[in-house]
């Protein structure tokens, strides 16, 4: 693809991206703010900047409750010695600038000038107990905002993390973590702004009252500027949200060990770098669109703000002639409008921040709100005890975002004790059902039930406490031996004794004989003293964390697909032993030796269930099952010395 038409973002206008497809056009679907953004009126903004502020006033409340106070009180007394300064100036000048000898002039200006000196210096002092405050303050407020976060992402349905919907709010909000401890820091800021303002204001409403609606002339345009382009920043971001994502997982990808061998023996570092640079070339013309928006909103905001500035000057000027002001007053509204100025800049830039960063602490507040509707539906009724009977009854799942069924009326039984085994061509729905099954994700017609009560009905956390899962992709955590054998009942991680049991049984005791700090290894090849495991030593790993969990069912998809011939027969035969011990296992293998031994067989085909009975049943039946099984048999058959080629 050559370069877009500009304005023209990546898969707009119905075209497929040549990497990510459909993806970042449908993300433009999805923008809530955007539209709205460029729309709402600048009295509305400036009405939603409160609200703003007050999420991230209500959590520092939570995160330090004392911590604001000391944030807001040295901040407001900084704009009292801020009037105080000013009108001291002013006092400073009339005496100066009346008749009189000098001295005499200069003696009556002594005690204004050490009033003057004296709340400079507090403002001064205020200030940095403020900036100190704010700096105990914000970590906080950021650190309670993206556990807050967390908790809602581990506390959610699984389908729930399956959305790219929620990925996308979940990146705004984690930037808006980050932002929460902005908005504290530049709130503080707007609040010493405001305090100057109010403060010049004051001393120039005094001086003349004229002058006052012509400094908030100058003011308010700027505002408008800052806050419109804060607006657009906020939507730019937004927009291009799904795009960043998928920047960051490409670079994520040029830059990771896990895929480096494949990049280099496959010669894709370039074809990758090439979409990197393509997409990166999308962001980069946004950046640039975005600047020239801003730098118009800005110019608007100056010329207005500069003409209402001249009006100001001249009509101080007009008064002074006409004689309606003193000239020591004059003065001292010169004084107190160059105050403004620097006060206004500053103001200017942080309701620029705090409304930008706002917006995204709102992002964060409406993930944490989603996330908690989407929370892990559970009842209250209480697991009955084990041995428990499993059931799928005319079950029918649908994932998340899709329309075919993974799932289609599929009936199941595993009784306890037994070992039901799940067979079937690759994406029939095997592990989709060992899901269900195993209550990580809750039907989307027909049932599951535990014990014979629906599975929406139970405590799925007390359903979850009774199984333990060795996932085809399960999670090589980056910790410990001991971390990545004991997380499922990490409690008793200092139980030695059930450590080595665990390991003996998954054949993970070899594994951790030959490590060089034993159990404490870190299994993380990209940190520091970190190692790393062939994939069949991973599994075994992955397998002794099923046996460190001692559930009373276990689910085993593609247990042994890393392991050497030897140690799949073990395997399989310390799982038979395991429902010999009463637990209930549920095995899914496309090793059809294997399931020889399993009580029941079920076998798959697109979703539904076509086959089921013990293996000689299904033998004897002659139909896909037996089919598969010769299928397998006779590779090995052609291949024994004699019988076959080789
Ligand atoms: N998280 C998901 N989101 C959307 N669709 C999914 C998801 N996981 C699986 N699917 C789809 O559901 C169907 C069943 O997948 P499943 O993983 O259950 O198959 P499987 O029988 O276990 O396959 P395999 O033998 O390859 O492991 C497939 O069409 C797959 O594309």
């Amino acid at each position: 693809m050559g370069r877009h038409r500009a304005g023209v973002h990546a898969g707009e206008g119905g075209e497929a991206d040549p990497l990510f497809g459909r993806g970042i056009r449908l993300s433009f679907g999805q923008l809530r703010h955007e539209g709205a953004g460029l729309r709402t009126s600048f009295l509305a903004m400036m009405r939603e900047l409160p609200g703003l502020i007050m999420v991230t006033v209500r959590l520092s409340g939570q995160a330090a409750p004392r911590a604001l106070p000391a944030v807001l009180i040295p901040e407001f007394l900084a704009g009292v010695a801020t009037v105080v300064t000013l009108l001291s100036t002013y006092r400073v000048l009339v005496p100066l600038m009346t008749g009189g000898p000098t001295k005499e002039r200069l003696i009556a200006a002594i005690p204004a000038l050490a009033v003057m000196a004296a709340a400079a210096a507090t403002g001064s002092g205020m200030r940095a107990i403020s900036k100190a405050a704010v700096s105990r303050l914000a970590p906080k407020i950021e650190r309670l905002a993206y556990t807050r976060l967390l908790e809602g992402a581990v506390g959610a349905e699984l389908a729930a993390l399956e959305e790219p919907g929620f990925h996308n709010l979940l990146e705004a909000a984690r930037q808006g973590t980050r932002s929460a401890k902005l908005v504290i820091t530049q709130a503080a800021q707007l609040l010493s702004g405001l305090t100057t303002l109010v403060a010049v204001g004051s001393v120039l409403g005094v001086l003349h009252p004229l002058l006052l609606p012509l400094l908030l002339a100058t003011v308010v345009p700027k505002g408008w500027s800052a806050v419109r382009s804060a607006r657009a920043r906020f939507a730019s971001v937004k927009r291009n949200l799904e795009l960043t994502r998928q920047l960051d997982v490409l670079s994520g990808l040029l830059t990771s060990s896990d895929v480096a061998p494949e990049i280099r023996a496959h010669g894709a570092g370039g074809f990758l770098l090439g979409h990197y640079g393509r997409l990166s070339a999308y962001s980069e013309e946004e950046q640039g669109r975005l600047g020239q928006e801003e730098a118009r909103l800005s110019l608007a905001g100056d010329a207005v703000s500069g003409v209402a500035a001249v009006l100001t000057y001249g009509t101080l000027g007009l008064l002074l002639v006409a004689g309606a002001i003193p000239l020591p007053a004059a003065g001292a509204a010169v004084i107190a409008i160059r105050t403004a100025k620097a006060g206004l800049i500053s103001l200017v830039m942080s309701i620029n921040q705090v409304y930008e960063q706002g917006l995204f602490v709102l992002e964060w507040e409406r993930a944490c709100a989603e996330a908690a509707e989407q929370r892990l539906r559970t009842g209250d009724t209480p697991l009955p005890p084990h041995p428990v009977e499993i059931r799928a009854d005319n079950l029918t799942f649908v994932y998340p975002g899709q329309t075919r069924p993974a799932l289609d009326r599929v009936n199941v039984r595993v009784l306890p004790g037994e070992i039901v085994a799940l067979v079937g061509a690759n994406g029939s729905g095997k592990s989709t059902l060992a899901k269900l099954l195993t209550g990580l994700y809750l039907p989307t017609a027909g049932g599951v039930s535990w014990g014979g009560v629906p599975i929406e009905h139970l405590n799925r956390r007390g359903v979850f406490d009774r199984v333990a899962l060795v996932a085809q992709d399960f999670a090589r955590w980056p910790a410990t031996a001991r971390v990545n054998l004991a997380l499922g009942r990490a409690d008793s991680a200092g139980d030695r004794e059930r450590l080595w049991r665990a390991a003996m049984a998954s054949g993970a005791d070899g594994v951790v004989a030959r490590l060089p700090d034993g159990w404490d290894t870190l299994l993380a090849r990209e940190f520091m003293g970190g190692t790393e495991l062939s994939g069949g030593q991973w599994q075994r790993i992955g397998l002794g964390r099923a046996w460190f969990r001692d559930a009373s069912v276990l689910v085993f998809d593609e247990p042994t697909s890393a392991l050497d011939p030897r140690s799949e027969v073990e395997i399989f035969d310390k799982v038979a032993g395991l429902a010999d011990r009463g637990r209930t296992v549920i095995l899914i293998t496309h090793r059809l030796t294997s399931v020889a031994r399993a009580d029941r067989v079920y076998v798959f085909d697109s979703g539904r269930i076509v086959e089921h009975g013990r293996h000689e049943e299904l033998m004897r039946a002659d139909g896909s099952y037996a089919a598969m099984y010769r299928l397998q048999a006779a590779q090995f058959a052609d291949r024994e010395p004699g019988v076959g080629a080789h």
